[in-house]
């Protein structure tokens, strides 16, 4: 079984404002609801890629409920943990650019986290454990770290995309895949990354370090693949883009879709890459005929190894 873990959902609320006028009042020309936060969005795209999944974390309140609602109507399991206060809402403003003004999570009891520690208890070998989106505030910062450590005694993989401190700790457990965007790399290193070539030697270190999957993403430059002593570099197919929101958890959910269907690495992630500029491409989440099209196209070559 798939487990997704958001530990800071949201609301996404997208509005289209074709000028942003900073200081005076703005109309937006159309708007949308959608439920979020990373591990929410990975099981989302799973279930387009045809893979079932059980979404935990912390929800609370009306936005809550909305979120909750709209994941079971899509046929998501899901095994939430009520928390007092209301889900973030996260506001997407698509204009000339892209802008986003992320919300505050709602605090979190000790009583709720031990419920999803006896949730982790409970996993498997053979589980997989989606670990994804940022901390809120009244969490450690190294709760991924200590996640992965439960998971991983029960024989459960653990797949990350998290940033700053919380991925920086979560490395010392050595999670199974990391799938960082190259401005999050280049954080970790404390030096800035804007092309592929400039981050193997990155990857290089955390490959070596033991995580077994560094898949770092370019956005319109592709993406880079460390795994088995290798390097894969993979230009992304060219399109439109409508929403970039949720790309990168797109790559998440695609390459673990290819994995759990035992296609080959290079076949993995390829399908990844697909997946996140079928994201990219529309105006919500990829479609599995959009990833298994754009994944023909892609062409993944060895850099190193
Ligand atoms: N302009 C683009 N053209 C083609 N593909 C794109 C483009 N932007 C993003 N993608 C696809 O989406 C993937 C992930 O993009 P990106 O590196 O922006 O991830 P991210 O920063 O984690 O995304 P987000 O946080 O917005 O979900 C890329 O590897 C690529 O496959
Ligand atoms: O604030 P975080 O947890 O880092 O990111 C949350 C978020 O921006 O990520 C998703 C897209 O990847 C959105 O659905 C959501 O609003």
């Amino acid at each position: 079984m798939i487990y997704t873990v958001t530990l800071n959902p949201a609301l996404d609320y997208f509005v289209r404002v074709d000028e942003v006028k900073i200081g005076l009042v703005n109309r937006s020309a159309a708007d949308r609801k959608e439920p979020g936060g990373k591990g929410i969005n990975v099981s989302r795209v799973l279930k387009r890629l045809g893979h079932h999944s059980e979404a935990l974390g912390f929800i609370g309140g009306f936005t809550g409920e909305y979120v909750k609602n709209v994941v079971e109507q899509e046929d998501i399991g899901t095994n939430f943990t009520t928390v007092e206060g209301d889900t973030r809402i996260n506001i997407k403003i698509k204009g000339h650019e892209e802008t986003e003004i992320n919300g505050v999570s709602p605090v979190i009891s000790e009583r709720a986290l031990s419920r999803l520690y006896e949730q982790l208890a409970a996993l498997s070998p053979g589980d997989a454990l989606v670990l994804a989106g940022s901390v809120p505030e009244s969490l450690p910062l190294e709760i991924y770290k200590t996640m992965t450590a439960e998971a991983q005694a029960k024989g459960a993989e653990v797949f990350v995309d998290t940033s700053g401190e919380p991925l920086r700790q979560v490395l010392e457990a050595k999670p199974t895949f990391i799938k960082p965007n190259h401005h999050e790399l280049g954080e970790l290193f404390d030096t800035v990354i804007s092309a592929p070539e400039q981050a193997l030697p990155y990857i290089r270190q955390l490959h070596e370090r033991g995580i077994h999957y560094v898949l770092v993403s370019f956005a319109g430059k592709g993406a880079l693949l460390g795994a088995d002593g290798q390097i894969f570099a993979a230009s992304p197919p060219k399109g439109t883009v409508k929403n970039s929101v949720g790309a990168g958890d797109s790559v998440v959910a695609g390459f673990l879709a290819a994995q759990k269907e035992g296609r080959s690495l290079k076949e993995a992630f390829c399908f990844a890459v697909a997946a996140g500029s079928a994201t990219a491409f529309s105006s919500t989440f990829c479609r599995l005929e959009e990833v298994e099209r754009l994944a023909r196209t892609i062409d993944a070559s060895i850099w190193e190894g």
